[in-house]
């Protein structure tokens, strides 16, 4: 029974407390800012009272990329998570002992400031601050009524088309295609996800769906736009797309239909300068068929519910991206909302009307699929890819990556035992991260060399994101601070750089606030370099391939990035990884599977972990979730 129940049951409770007091240990600790007591105030017209403390609670969820606060989620022995240790001992951990969550939540849903149009919401048993209310809103409505839209195809000629790509399945072996599978559900709906780990195909099952369509539709061409959340993942995106063009040996009329540049979805949506708002919206729709959205994961829910605001009634919206991935920077987590409750080895549920069709349009009317029922009303427009096909059983990289998804010890073990190449684990000691800092410094010299001979700096920038060194936390010294100033330290021993000023040749650093002037994001990846002059220039790569240069004192915020936190790794791919998480006794709660994960499958060719077993095993324990009430939206019930 919790300490509120005790209280309700008719013990008689010590209602005087010092709020004071207690607002400053929430503070002290960092729960809360003074910020978030001044909103709370306003928003409970000054009264300091339980409804107080949950509008805070709700700020503090928010702050920690919550879309709302869970009545069923709250420890109302202690809301704060306050640490014991720190208080004072008359101060109780809990601000309500006086009330009953039942009675707690009757004010709120009698509360003035809740309510439509009023600054907060109630939603299945969940508080919110309205703004992030009506985008849960928004997106819930546009993905029923895209999945609802009506799309007539010619499905004799999309089973040929399907044949033609995918081959035909057989009966011997009886596995299913789930890439084709996959295309022929996103050729016939409005709205599809396609969800997979790395190189599940994604890109490629996309590829082969935008030849189908453009096949399908070859008398009034589609007009197709592919984005991703950051210039990076666009750049990508093109390089994959390019790709997997050229490997499917297309015919010309076909393959010229299909873009080969992707751009960030700021970029699509046209950034109005100092503003939150974009050119197109829903008064000022976008011009396009279909839409294909990479790396879906990091796309935040404000971010999404503008975007598909902004897409027209007719068009199609395909999310890719992989649900198991660390949610987006900010608030949300709307692909792993939509993924939910996938297992590999295992079927989708999909209705009947579904399984038939795909039955039909992929194996001849075989029964390949069975149907299972849903309470998801969107279950029917998931697809699952579940083959990696860039990790095969010689890849260490994928079975590590498999391990940690699963938190697997046995799996774990098996990987480390087998030696495999492209995989190198390190005991986390002192040893250990002085030969790190050296390695580092060494893969770093490869774009410090050609840039001291001069070389065009598309070329510098390749070679500088050949290799990436990822920590999991930004300060002390297993964090981002402390290891850039350690490699910068051991280049410069070696007289590759020279950084006797802040900005100096060579330094490679990384933008961490949007600048929609400069059209610099969040992420973006530029090298400190000379120009014709000898001025020293931020210079970035676009997405087309293009450089930009920016004088050092133009830039928006920035930080050196010879290391780079994993969240800031995210959308982004390097042929050489490395990864090194800090010792037990610092590793906060930062440190969990999505993380790990997400670190690891950034690795391409080759991956290094520095680490202790025991940190990395906490890690593969701890899986994270936000809180959210999107998927109930989406419920049929
Ligand atoms: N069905 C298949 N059979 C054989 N190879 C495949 C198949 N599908 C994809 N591949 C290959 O596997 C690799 C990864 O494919 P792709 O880039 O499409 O995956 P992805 O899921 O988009 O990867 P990422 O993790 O980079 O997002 C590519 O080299 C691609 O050519």
């Amino acid at each position: 029974m919790s300490q509120l129940d005790l209280f309700a049951a008719g013990g008689e409770p010590e209602c005087v407390m010092d709020h004071g007091l207690y607002l400053n240990y929430l503070i002290a600790q960092g729960r809360i800012r003074h910020s978030d007591i001044a909103l709370a105030k306003l928003l409970n017209k000054n009264e300091i009272n339980d409804i107080f403390y949950l509008i805070l609670l709700l700020l503090q969820a928010e702050q920690n990329q919550h879309s709302c606060l869970a009545f069923t989620d709250i420890d109302w022995n202690n809301p704060f998570s306050l640490v014991m240790e720190l208080m004072d001992e008359t101060i109780p951990m809990t601000p309500w002992a006086c009330s009953t969550a039942k009675k707690i939540w009757q004010g709120l849903v009698n509360h003035h400031a809740v309510g439509e149009d009023k600054p907060l919401q109630l939603f299945a048993q969940r508080l919110y601050l309205s703004r992030l209310a009506n985008y849960e809103v928004t997106l819930a409505e546009r993905f029923k009524q895209m999945q609802a839209q009506k799309i007539s195809v010619d499905s004799s000629r999309l089973t040929a088309l399907l044949t033609d790509y995918f081959g035909v399945t057989s009966l011997s072996t009886g596995e299913v295609d789930w890439q084709k599978v996959a295309c022929a559900m996103a050729a016939t709906q409005g709205f599809c996800v396609l969800t997979g780990g790395p190189g599940t195909g994604k890109t490629t099952t996309v590829t082969k769906l935008l030849a189908i369509l453009q096949s399908l539709y070859h008398q009034a061409p589609l007009t197709i736009k592919l984005v991703a959340p950051t210039g990076k993942a666009a750049a990508r995106l093109s390089e994959s797309i390019l790709g997997a063009k050229a490997k499917l040996n297309l015919m010309p009329e076909v393959s010229n239909l299909i873009p080969e540049h992707a751009q960030t979805i700021h970029r699509l949506l046209g950034v109005i300068p100092n503003s939150n708002r974009y050119r197109f919206n829903a008064d000022n729709q976008l011009h396009l068929d279909v839409l294909i959205v990479d790396e879906a994961s990091m796309v935040d829910l404000s971010l999404l519910a503008k975007l598909v605001r902004a897409i027209p009634a007719h068009a199609r919206l395909i999310l890719l991206g992989d649900k198991d991935q660390l949610t987006s920077v900010d608030t949300g987590s709307v692909l792993s909302d939509l993924c939910q409750g996938l297992t590999l080895g295992e079927q989708p549920p999909y209705s009947e009307s579904l399984t038939a069709q795909l039955n039909e349009l992929c194996f001849e009317g075989q029964t390949y699929l069975h149907p299972r029922e849903s309470e998801f009303c969107l279950a029917d427009s998931i697809a699952f890819l579940q083959t990696s096909h860039r990790f095969d059983s010689h890849s260490g990289i994928g079975q590590l990556a498999f391990s940690v998804n699963n938190n697997s010890r046995a799996q774990l073990s098996h990987t480390i035992e087998q030696g495999y190449q492209d995989l190198a684990l390190f005991d986390l000691n002192t040893h250990e991260y002085t030969a790190l800092i050296i390695r580092a410094a060494m893969q770093y010299r490869t774009y410090l060399e050609l840039m001291h001979q001069g070389a065009n700096p598309v070329d510098i920038h390749h070679a500088f994101g050949q290799y990436q060194l990822l920590a999991a936390v930004k300060e002390g010294p297993y964090g981002v601070k402390t290891l850039n100033k350690r490699i910068e330290q051991q280049l410069s021993s070696q007289g590759l750089i020279n950084p006797s000023g802040r900005y100096y040749a060579g330094l490679p650093i990384m933008i961490t606030k949007n600048d929609y002037q400069l059209k610099l994001f969040n992420g973006d990846i530029g090298i400190l370099l000379p120009d014709e002059e000898g001025q020293l220039k931020a210079v970035f790569i676009d997405e087309q391939g293009e450089h930009r240069s920016f004088y050092p004192a133009r830039l928006p915020n920035h930080s050196s990035v010879f290391v780079m936190t994993i969240h800031k790794s995210q959308g982004s791919e390097f042929s050489h990884t490395a990864m090194i998480l800090p010792p037990k006794q610092r590793a906060s709660r930062g440190i969990n599977r999505q993380l790990v994960y997400t670190g690891i499958t950034r690795a391409k060719h080759k991956f290094e972990l520095i680490a202790q077993p025991k940190v990395l095993h906490m890690a593969m324990v701890k899986s994270v979730s936000r809180c959210s009430g999107l998927r109930e939206r989406l419920l049929t019930r």
